[in-house]
């Protein structure tokens, strides 16, 4: 919800930009560490939801550590000052370059996705005379129930070790010296909005804890990953259900005396704190469709032309009341740029403000240069 003070600030600016509430960056954070301390439990943030500079001051001095899947992120981390001891570095592949420069870093843990990856990890720490700390990243073959191309966690897709290769894993771990097996680690996929979803894994990640411990291995960490939903329809009922969430893990895990309990939350956490804010270049008025061409479009936020995803679109000059249908569409050379089709509507007309909302996480930093558009801009709300 923006107020007649905020939309006065952004009538005077150059469009298009995201806007960052932190103060309700900040209620989130606060509100998710005071939940997930409630267990002791541990959470990392997973920065390929957003690494835009301001909004990673904020969860770095919340305490979180951070999720990484590229070297990229694990430099971007230890340079915002995040604690080398609480960084994990997951995805399916990892250079060489990444490898050795995690290993020089001294990161928490490898999630490793691959019985090769765990031998590649074993030799470039063996020439580095280190231990490599690893976690095993499972596929528990989990449906987490949501859109096909944000799912992770089942046997047809390429993350993690499947089970019937978890022999070999074992065996691998054993004959590595310059590897130390630090526990299991699991991510099923994203917007995850049935919270039942997690108690499936719960069930799971007990399963793999029991088959590691039976051939020897102590398991110190059960890293369930991320996932957790945010309400893309209501963006003004910010602040997703934490304490829910942990208590699922609380109540179905088996946490065994010694274990921790890892988290590597993205969306949830910065999901609801920015809008991509725009303006109507040209209303174009067809004869079976009606179009808002905004000056953002699909370069600035990627979601609805790669998912169809849904985001709420509201034309922040003329209030809500709807008369006419349009399809809200940017000015890139494409068919998919939409942000949406057949939106209800006040009459719009050129200069209108919009604002596309729940922008914060997948945004930002999935824009892209195509069309040689310019840099998006970002704006802060302590600007105001
Ligand atoms: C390994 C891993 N952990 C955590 C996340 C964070 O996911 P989300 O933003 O849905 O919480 C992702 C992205 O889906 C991921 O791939
Ligand atoms: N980029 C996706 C989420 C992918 C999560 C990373 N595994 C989105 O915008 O919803």
């Amino acid at each position: 919800m923006f107020s007649n003070k905020d939309i006065s600030h952004f009538a005077n600016l150059e469009t298009p930009f995201y806007y960052y509430d932190l103060n309700l960056l900040q209620d989130t954070l606060n509100t998710c560490a005071a939940a997930a301390k409630l267990y002791n439990f541990h959470v990392h943030y997973a920065m390929k939801a957003n690494f835009n500079a301001k909004v990673l001051q904020s969860i770095k001095a919340v305490g979180f550590g951070a999720d990484c899947v590229s070297g990229g992120e694990v430099s971007k981390a230890i340079e915002t000052g995040f604690d080398k001891g609480q960084i994990v570095f997951a995805g399916v592949g990892k250079s060489d370059k990444e490898i050795n420069l995690a290993l020089d870093q001294n990161i928490f843990c490898f999630n490793v996705e691959s019985v090769q990856e765990l031998e590649v990890i074993n030799e470039l720490a063996a020439k580095k005379g280190k231990k490599a700390s690893v976690a095993i990243r499972i596929n528990p073959n989990v449906d987490a129930h949501t859109h096909h191309n944000i799912t992770t966690g089942l046997d047809e897709n390429k993350f993690g070790v499947n089970s019937w290769d978890l022999p070999q894993c074992a065996e691998m771990l054993r004959a590595s010296a310059n590897l130390e097996f630090v526990g299991i680690h699991f991510h099923i996929g994203s917007q995850i909005t049935n919270l039942d979803v997690y108690k499936n894994l719960c069930v799971r990640v007990n399963e793999f804890a029991i088959w590691f411990e039976e051939r020897g291995f102590a398991v110190k960490v059960l890293n369930v990953g991320g996932g957790l939903g945010i309400d893309y329809h209501n963006p003004d009922q910010q602040i997703p259900d934490f304490a829910n969430y942990f208590k699922i893990f609380s109540d179905f895990l088996d946490i065994k005396p010694g274990q921790e309990v890892h988290f590597e939350l993205g969306r949830a956490l910065v999901g609801q704190s920015a809008s991509l804010i725009s303006r109507v270049l040209y209303v174009k008025n067809g004869k079976k469709k009606n179009f808002v061409i905004l000056d953002a479009g699909m370069t600035e936020l990627m979601r609805p032309a790669l998912y169809q995803a849904y985001h709420k679109i509201e034309n922040l000059t003329r209030g809500n009341e709807a008369t006419l249908k349009y399809d809200i569409v940017g000015p890139i050379c494409e068919s998919t740029d939409c942000f949406g089709k057949e939106v209800e509507q006040p009459e719009s007309f050129r200069g209108d403000l919009y604002a596309i909302r729940s922008a914060g996480a997948y945004g930002e930093v999935m824009a892209s240069k195509y069309n040689l558009r310019d840099e998006i801009r970002s704006v802060y709300s302590e600007e105001a």
